[in-house]
């Protein structure tokens, strides 16, 4: 640690740098509490409204030293640039998300360099724009979940129902079948897979939160059970499409599964499984959160849903195409404000791997400013912030942390709101993902006159597993058009 520090020292004097300001610790060497701190956090739910707070304590960039090793938290949109574009190559994911490898093998989310530009090439195919809205497919899960939405008045909580709706359309848009899941009864192989997910998922957090400590359970036999339950089943559909390919259907639209797209590609079965896999873990819920967090603003915003039901008055379901969604403003502007104030991905990390330097956050000798260059060295972790980075009120205006679609006729914000990521390793579904939410929010606003709020509790209450959900789902209920 001592070599580490005085290494950092030399780099920071060499390149002109400051060192930003760093979080107080009690414990110089290992940082325990601050470790201890972040659990507090995440117990409290409230891991991103403090992480706001510290920006507001230390400035947009500042460091600590969990378990001894350098963190920099960064809120400000020069330096997150610099990290996922500009030198997005001498920062990466690899050993930060190494303990999933068990679990997915190595597939595009885990792996930098030329490993991973390999997996983004072999999948970019599928997520074309002109394939992404098939519409037919997405319409059966819709009409699923329809057929669970109760009758006026009564409660409901959409976050199970919405998690099932993006489980059963990214199966189908992955594997080529649906798991079901909004059905009466669910296929059992389906149901072993998705227990086995997240058992194995729960896994994965529990050796990323003990780094290098996580060998203490390398005996952990359901963990490795769960892990190979997963990969038998994948491999099964990929036996079946390898063994006898999808036939081109009657149909005027080809439609586009992820796996019959990169088996025109490779027949390696272990590539295949866990580019699938990796692509699962990547999409299977996230826009289920954003729905889900969509609903929890609308229910306490009844003008808001009228606006939007204005806005699709005289629109039918056959009319929500890619296009017509796109076009419908005031409802792209509730997206987007949705997505900037709870963004189901939060934060991001990455770890320095070849020395450089971050644009701005260093303190001057006389303290007045902090926006001298940063020096960062291999091994460094960098947590991009895009929680805070979405309440800029320079950016959004003086409001940032209230719900108001209005506020996108003037907003043009850049590397400021990034809820879908930036640069190189920008989300590739993000298209596909933007037409399910846009569809499944206007068949909801078509039908139902109001959504009104049924949950005590006012205000969001985070739960962080990957994304930021909420605690308390989004209890509502309807009254019907
Ligand atoms: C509202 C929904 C979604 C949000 C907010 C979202 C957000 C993101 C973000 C922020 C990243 C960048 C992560 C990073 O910087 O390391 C990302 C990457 C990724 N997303 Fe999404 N995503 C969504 C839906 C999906 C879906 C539905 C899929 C797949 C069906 C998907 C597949 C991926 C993949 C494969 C990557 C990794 C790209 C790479 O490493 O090059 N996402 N997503």
């Amino acid at each position: 640690r001592l070599q580490a520090r005085a290494a950092l020292s030399r780099a920071t004097a060499q390149h002109g740098c400051a060192a930003p300001p760093t979080v107080p610790s009690k414990d110089p060497v290992f940082g325990l509490d601050t470790v201890f701190e972040t659990f507090k956090r995440m117990k409290d739910k409230c891991r991103m409204r403090e992480t706001f707070e510290d920006a507001q304590r230390y400035g947009h960039t500042f460091q600590s030293f969990p378990f001894g090793r350098r963190t920099i938290t960064t809120t400000s949109a020069k330096n997150i640039q610099t990290v996922l574009s500009l030198q997005h190559e001498k920062f990466g994911v690899g050993p930060i998300r190494s303990p999933a490898t068990h679990m997915l093998g190595k597939g595009i989310i885990m792996n930098d360099g030329k490993v991973w530009e390999h997996g983004r090439s072999m999948i970019r195919p599928a997520f074309t724009r002109t394939n992404i809205a098939d519409r037919e497919m997405f319409e059966v899960h819709v009409e699923r979940l329809f057929d669970l939405l109760p009758e006026d008045g009564e409660v409901v909580d959409l976050q199970p129902l919405f998690d099932k709706l993006i489980l059963d359309s990214s199966s189908e848009f992955i594997f080529g079948r649906s798991f079901a899941s909004l059905l009466p009864t669910t296929p059992l192989d389906s149901e072993a897979f998705l227990s086995a997910f997240n058992a194995a998922q729960g896994g994965v957090g529990i050796r990323v939160l003990l780094g290098k400590m996580r060998f203490i359970l390398f005996r952990d036999k359901k963990f490795n059970e769960a892990c190979s339950l997963i990969q038998d089943y994948t491999q099964k559909h990929i036996d079946r499409v390898l063994k006898e390919p999808e036939k081109p259907s009657d149909s005027k639209r080809e439609r586009v599964i992820l796996l019959n797209e990169l088996a025109k590609e490779t027949s390696d079965r272990n590539e295949l499984c866990s580019q699938l896999l990796n692509v699962f873990f990547a999409g299977r819920d996230t826009p289920a959160v954003a729905l889900t967090n969509i609903f929890f603003l609308l229910s306490r915003h009844p003008d808001v849903w009228k606006k939007c039901r204005d806005e699709v008055q005289g629109l039918q379901k056959k009319d929500l195409s890619f296009e017509k969604l796109k076009s419908l403003r005031y409802i792209q502007h509730v997206i987007n404000e949705a997505f900037r104030l709870l963004p189901p991905v939060a934060t991001q990390s990455r770890t320095c791997l070849t020395p450089t330097t971050l644009p701005t956050g260093g303190v001057s000798p006389d303290s007045t400013s902090n926006d001298l260059p940063i020096a960062v060295l291999p091994g460094d972790t960098l947590l991009l912030n895009f929680y805070t980075l979405h309440r800029s009120p320079t950016v959004f205006g003086p409001d940032p942390e209230s719900f108001r679609p209005e506020r996108w006729v003037d907003a043009r914000p850049g590397w400021e709101f990034l809820p879908f990521g930036g640069g190189a390793r920008h989300c590739p579904a993000q298209q596909l993902a933007l037409f399910w939410v846009g569809y499944t929010l206007v068949r909801m606003l078509l039908a139902f006159e109001e959504v009104r709020n049924m949950d005590e509790v006012e205000g969001f209450v985070e739960r962080m597993k990957l994304n930021m959900e909420s605690e308390r789902g989004a209890r509502v209920s309807f009254v019907r058009a």
